[in-house]
């Protein structure tokens, strides 16, 4: 079964607390938290001090997607702050050396590790890490904001990702980010996802349980 991701971007900060334990209740798989720091996207959302927050009153799993510009500088602070899983995106590094630095540290502080790609990033740009990964995180909007629709170029390369492991053995989880609701939900899954991220669909509901359960 496809694991479901609420991104706490889309909840009511006044009332953190209270939508996570909705969506715990609910059976999210993770707790998907969005970092954007103004300048690799044109958002400002939240930091590490918040998710040292969060870990104190949740279980789940923080898988962290880090839109920021130089995360080696800062993925230690998320890590000591309580991130299981942190996902950087490959157009914020400058070379492969540093992609490769970058997954080994995180790695050695066993933490999952995750790469993301933009709408506009084929997946031959991170081939050389496959290997390495524990995630890849297809993009199906554009970083930065949540609300937006779904760009269907993520379902070619979740299936491009699913033979990609296949044929190698590899064994990342494929995850996708950005306008999923039932109906691409159900297009993801059907091209091999599984993780659905899900902000605005889950969170601007009454019924946040119900929203999960019609992802799964
Ligand atoms: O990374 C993100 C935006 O950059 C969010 O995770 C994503 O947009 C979730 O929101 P929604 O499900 O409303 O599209
Ligand atoms: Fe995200």
């Amino acid at each position: 079964m496809v694991k479901v991701a609420p991104s706490v971007l889309s909840a009511n900060f006044a009332h953190l607390k209270e939508d996570i334990e909705k969506i715990e209740k609910g059976q999210a798989d993770w707790l998907h938290y969005d970092v954007m720091d103004g300048h690799f996207v044109p958002n400002i959302s939240f930091g590490y001090s918040i998710l040292k927050d969060v870990s104190k009153v949740t279980n789940l799993f923080l898988d962290v997607h880090l839109m920021i510009s130089e995360p080696q500088k800062y993925c230690d602070e998320f890590i000591k702050s309580g991130a299981n899983l942190i996902v950087f995106h490959i157009e914020a590094m400058e070379n492969k050396e540093e992609t490769l630095q970058l997954i080994s540290h995180i790695k050695e502080q066993n933490v999952q590790v995750g790469i993301s790609i933009k709408p506009n990033t084929p997946v031959d740009a991170i081939n050389d890490y496959l290997a390495l990964l524990d995630v890849v995180l297809v993009m199906s909007v554009e970083p930065g904001f949540g609300g937006q629709s779904f760009k269907e170029i993520a379902l070619d390369k979740i299936k491009d990702l699913a033979s990609r492991r296949k044929d190698n053995n590899y064994n990342y989880l494929i995850e996708v980010d950005g306008g999923i609701n039932e109906t691409t939900g159900k297009q993801c899954k059907e091209a091999g996802v599984d993780v659905l991220v899900a902000g605005s669909y889950v969170f601007n509901s009454e019924d946040c349980s119900q929203r999960i359960a019609s992802l799964k």
